[in-house]
């Protein structure tokens, strides 16, 4: 047969199965859509134990239908042809007809791996791998991996080498997708890798760090799903622009179950901005700020130097030092935090001056009964000398309280940090209403773990819950005025009762899944955490987490070179020491898909040639373009002469302005007022193509083009890091530009 016609038959032979796919995923959405619709016709009617059942049910076919919407677009992406003669279709799903026949497995499950792995040297029982390329739901094309030992010479090492190619040049939309269709055999190896443990995945800019952590968190999913549905999976990543950059990756793998959180938002009901002081940073990531943690709530728990006069209902009694001493031990002695010891200690000193009081009034006035001791019990706890002694002893704090004062008390600072040098410590110290930061969010729940739950605020939330059981009882009751009169109305006597309709209520806020459930809690216990960008992550930022995943089952994803933040790691042995010793395993990723070979180049060169130590990755393809340098006069006229030629070249692509931070002002006066609305800050959209930010704030993410104003600065300025101009340099997909009124660094220009 002639090739192409052969090729068109192949591809028409596609194209019908691939059509039979789809029907069979309209059919199950349809049949989800219609069992969704009946439970929630009958949902409001029957006992309370149906009722739960049925909202089971209805969230188990809302999830399904979720689901299946979410994997619409290039549903299957992969066929392989086994030496027995059966054909494996692969997609983000399993699918199979009514009567049970496979259509497509699952990218996830056991028998899709050699998908991934098969190579010409080792088969693994493969004949031949097909990459199906869709757009939307049509087969565009289809690529052919014939691993036929003697029909190829080499190993094959890049699998599905053109859809790949495709899926590097094309166009960044400022949201990052899956890579489901072309993960590479290092990458799937990872991917798959066991779920115990610490898996540390190094790796150098683009070799696929972060797309490996979200396909990671999926396959996870799917399969340990008994043992991580209730526990939930939580990925950590470095900024909000980051995780806005990533939001859509899990969705579109059919994953919905992950709670994704920047390393600023783990305290829940607390707001952070970025820290900006690097010397801050630095300190409140130290690992000794959890014992100056201690120290601070140590200090709240104070014997007075004097004994305290108490007045208790016009009787005078005393409080000795001695006595709040041994009270204070006894209560410590629980080994409870400082909230919870508290209750022993206040106990322990009520006992004991209510003794005192009675002592005293049998001395004056005889015996009294049983009854008048109860009595002096309460008058004793409600004097007010009483309570505010037992207070200054032993205050009832919050985490917040507790370092707002710590933070910004020289006296409360000196005193848990004793040895620190003055320097250091005025590093710490600012305003009390100063905004949370990042930094902070490790020092609140330390805090949190040593204080534990507040009594009284216990009590509020009891009574805030009871007051909310009234207030939808009392809806309930106006709902049902309604619902009653409309049955009265046709003749039906009203059978639901107030009571029952805010029951259902409360079943419905109890439907949260884990991971809606686990992000609102700061002891939630996860299953696992993937760490994306973890070099960044300060000791106290490490300990945090390790908390939050007792069984210290971790994906640990960065790479060491990038690192700016003051208070990140200089070896992944250093960060990892203090949790897990040595048991952690290291995988590496060498192979740059992101950024073309002339530029990745200039960028290892400029790094080392500043003394950076990298394991420089091998960029996967060659670009178009060397790194275009400008040495200019006046830097925004360049700027402004530069912006429409890169536009032009990356034709509706995603250009990316990086600027050292003390410019980035007058840049985004210089910008605005030529591109008004385009010009936007973090991961950019497709209504703002020019994106404007600081080396750091472009962390992970990548753009079609690059300008990177004043290099030498990045290198030069007093909180620069290497890193930072070489991640910059690391962004692009397509071209990159530097301009600079001063020098440019060493090693760009070769
Ligand atoms: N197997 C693959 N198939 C298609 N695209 C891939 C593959 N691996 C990586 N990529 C693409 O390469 C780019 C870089 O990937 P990613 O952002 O995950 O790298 P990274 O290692 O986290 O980078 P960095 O550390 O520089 O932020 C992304 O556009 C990603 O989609």
């Amino acid at each position: 047969m002639h090739e192409t016609s052969h090729a068109k038959n192949e591809l028409e032979h596609e194209r019908g199965y691939v059509d039979g796919l789809y029907r069979r995923l309209d059919q199950l959405r349809e049949e989800k859509a219609r069992q969704l619709a009946e439970v929630r016709r009958s949902a409001s009617a029957g006992s309370h134990q149906n009722r739960s059942e049925r909202d089971a049910f209805a969230t188990m076919y809302e999830d399904r239908l979720a689901q299946l919407n979410a994997v619409d677009d290039r549903l299957v992406f992969g066929r392989l042809d086994l030496d027995d003669g059966e054909e494996r279709y692969i997609g983000r799903i399993g699918l199979s007809t009514e009567d049970l026949q496979q259509l497509m497995i699952d990218w996830r499950a056991p028998e899709a791996g050699t998908f991934y792995q098969a190579t010409a040297f080792e088969r693994m029982g493969v004949r031949r791998r097909r990459h199906l390329i869709l757009s939307r739901r049509d087969v565009v094309a289809i690529e052919d991996d014939v691993l036929d030992a003697g029909l190829l010479s080499n190993d094959g090492s890049l699998q599905g080498e053109g859809a790949l190619l495709a899926a590097l040049n094309s166009r960044r939309t400022g949201q990052m997708s899956d890579i489901v269709g072309t993960i590479q055999a290092e990458q799937d190896r990872i991917i798959r890798a066991p779920l115990s443990g610490v898996t540390v995945v190094q790796g150098g800019p683009g070799t696929g760090k972060t797309a490996v952590a979200l396909h990671r968190a999926a396959y996870l999913l799917y399969t340990h799903r008994d043992r991580l549905k209730s526990a939930g999976v939580l990925l950590v990543g470095p900024t909000d622009a980051f995780m806005k950059y990533i939001e859509r990756v899990l969705p579109s793998l059919g994953e919905t179950g992950v709670v994704m959180a920047g390393i600023g938002t783990l305290m829940p009901g607390v707001t952070t901005v970025p820290e900006h002081d690097e010397g801050a940073a630095a300190l409140k990531g130290r690992l000794e700020m959890a014992q100056i943690i201690r120290n601070a709530v140590a200090n709240r728990q104070r014997i007075p130097a004097e004994p305290r006069r108490l007045n208790v209902e016009g009787t005078m009694l005393t409080l000795a030092p001695r006595q709040v001493a041994r009270a204070r031990d006894r209560a410590r002695a629980t080994g409870k935090p400082h909230n919870e010891a508290r209750v022993t200690f206040v106990k322990i000193l009520l006992r004991e001056l209510t003794e005192q009081l009675t002592e005293q009034l049998e001395a004056s006035s005889g015996p009294g009964n049983n009854a008048d001791r109860a009595y002096l019990a309460e008058d004793v706890r409600s004097s007010r000398d009483v309570r505010i002694a037992l207070n200054l002893a032993w205050m009832p704090l919050t985490p917040e309280k507790l370092i707002t004062e710590l933070l910004s008390k020289p006296a409360h600072l000196a005193a848990a940090a004793p040895h620190w040098s003055e320097e250091d410590r005025a590093l710490l110290l600012r305003p009390a209403d100063a905004p949370w930061t990042e930094a902070d969010v490790p020092l609140l729940d330390e805090a949190a773990e040593l204080l534990g739950e507040l009594d009284a605020s216990a009590g509020r939330d009891t009574a805030a819950r009871e007051a909310e059981n009234r207030r939808d009882l009392a809806n309930a009751e106006r709902t049902l005025e309604n619902v009653n009169a409309s049955l009265v109305d046709s003749g039906v006597d009203g059978v639901v009762t107030a009571e029952a309709l805010a029951q259902h209520n409360a079943v419905s806020t109890a439907r949260l899944s884990a991971a809606e459930r686990a992000a609102g809690d700061r002891t939630w216990a996860f299953g696992h955490i993937v760490v994306d960008e973890a070099q960044e992550l300060s000791p106290m930022q490490w300990r945090l987490l390790m908390r939050r995943c007792p069984v210290k089952s971790f994906t640990v994803v960065g790479d060491i070179a990038q690192t700016s933040s003051a208070a990140g790691s200089s070896s992944w042995d250093q960060a990892l020491e203090p949790f897990v010793g040595d048991r952690w395993q290291l995988e590496e990723l060498t192979v740059n898909y992101r950024t073309p070979a002339q530029i990745a180049e200039a960028a290892v060169r400029m790094a080392t040639a500043a003394g950076l130590v990298i394991s420089a990755p091998k960029a996967v393809r060659e670009g178009r373009f060397a790194p275009v340098v400008d040495r200019v006069p006046d830097l925004i006229p360049a700027l402004l002469q530069a912006v429409p030629e890169e536009l032009d070249i990356v034709d509706g692509g995603l250009l990316a302005v990086i600027a050292p931070e003390d410019q980035l002002d007058d840049v985004r006066r210089a910008l605005t007022a030529e591109y008004g609305d385009r010009v936007g800050s973090g991961a950019g959209g497709p209504t703002q193509d020019i994106v404007l930010m600081t080396p750091r704030g472009s962390k992970g993410l990548e753009f079609d083009g690059v300008v990177i104003l004043e290099p030498q600065l990045m290198l030069d300025s007093a909180t620069a890091r290497v890193g930072d101009l070489y991640v910059a340099m690391t962004r692009p997909t397509q071209r990159l530009r530097l301009i600079s009124t001063g020098t440019i660094p060493e090693g760009i220009e070769g």
